[in-house]
């Protein structure tokens, strides 16, 4: 359940004073999520999402609401923020920073058709050429001094073999700082993707966008919506996304040659993590550890296999 945060409409319909959407006709808190509370609010202008950020501080909070603002200006599906009539989008209520942003249409869904591949990597490709003109800049917090710290974390939870390929990947791990880089995503899975049946209807959860390799955004996607459950590629529909993409923003012949070490960048970033939530849950934190085993599968194929793109 994600209302960690109640609102009533009282509340609300005094903090939406300060906005020019109308009435407030409905407010419903919303179940998935398990981040930051959130609600569906419906005004006599509009369906929208309100979002109260329980871990994020009100500095960082601007750049993840002017990227969506940039993107959704150039016609990327993504929750356009709005703004409060001094032109502010960011706000406190009960006590929390809080923002409203459009609501889109769909649900996510879990197993994806070879034409919602097609659609996200499209999207995808259109995010990164919007990116390209965003002026803010985010160093990843998940980045390579996070990885190294935090696979010195859990490494003594691991086993001698989960430790033996935590060591080997890190070791054979390259550079990607000469790859074209832009601001992504960085969790673009498929429960951060909405769809009305094969339509699009946007891409949600800007709050791990930063600044880092285009490459390792559809790598993190790929490991995503085109693996096996035992790990393995899907291949047809790792084709759709790509080919999608590609149609988008054309690869240059180094991503095609770094494909194989970014998808292993990619799988080691959430199975630190996963394995990290694992052994060092927070106090006070509800538990959705998902599972790390999930992550090492992919990783390991990604080891075995070494397929370059062709330029
Ligand atoms: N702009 C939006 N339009 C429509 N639905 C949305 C929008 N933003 C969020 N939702 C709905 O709210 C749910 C929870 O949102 P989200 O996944 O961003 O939760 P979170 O707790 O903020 O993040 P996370 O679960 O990734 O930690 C989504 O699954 C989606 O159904
Ligand atoms: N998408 C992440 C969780 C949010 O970052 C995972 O599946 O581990």
């Amino acid at each position: 359940m994600s209302v960690f945060t109640t609102v009533t409409s009282d509340q609300l319909q005094h903090w939406l004073k300060d906005f020019s959407l109308g009435e407030l006709l409905t407010l419903q808190g919303i179940a998935a999520g398990i981040t930051n509370t959130n609600y569906f609010v419906t005004t006599t202008q509009g369906r929208y999402v309100l979002t109260l950020f329980e871990k994020n501080t009100l500095d960082e909070l601007p750049f993840f609401l002017d990227l969506m603002t940039h993107l959704a200006e150039r016609g990327v599906l993504c929750p356009h923020p709005v703004a409060r009539s001094d032109g502010g989008k960011l706000g406190l209520l009960n006590g929390k920073p809080a923002a409203l942003v459009s609501c889109l249409t769909g649900r996510d869904v879990e197993s994806a058709t070879l034409g919602q591949c097609a659609a996200v990597g499209r999207a995808l490709g259109q995010m990164h050429l919007a990116g390209q003109g965003f002026p803010a800049s985010m160093v990843n917090p998940r980045g390579d001094a996070w990885r190294d710290a935090t696979a010195a974390q859990v490494r003594s939870k691991l086993q001698v073999a989960d430790q033996a390929l935590l060591d080997s990947v890190l070791s054979a791990m390259p550079s990607f700082a000469d790859l074209p880089q832009g601001v992504i995503h960085a969790d673009l899975f498929r429960d951060n993707v909405l769809f009305d049946g094969e339509q699009l209807g946007g891409i949600i959860d800007f709050y791990y966008a930063c600044d880092d390799a285009l490459l390792y955004d559809l790598a993190i996607a790929v490991n995503d919506w085109c693996v096996q459950p035992d790990g393995t590629p899907d291949l047809p529909r790792q084709a759709a996304l790509l080919e999608a993409y590609r149609g988008v923003r054309t690869l240059t012949r180094e991503e095609c040659a770094a494909w194989p070490a970014m998808l292993r960048r990619a799988a080691l970033r959430f199975w630190l993590s996963r394995l990290y939530d694992l052994h060092f849950p927070q106090s006070g934190e509800l538990t959705h550890a998902k599972d790390p085993q999930h992550f090492r599968r992919i990783l390991q194929v990604r080891m075995d296999g070494h397929t370059p793109l062709t330029a």
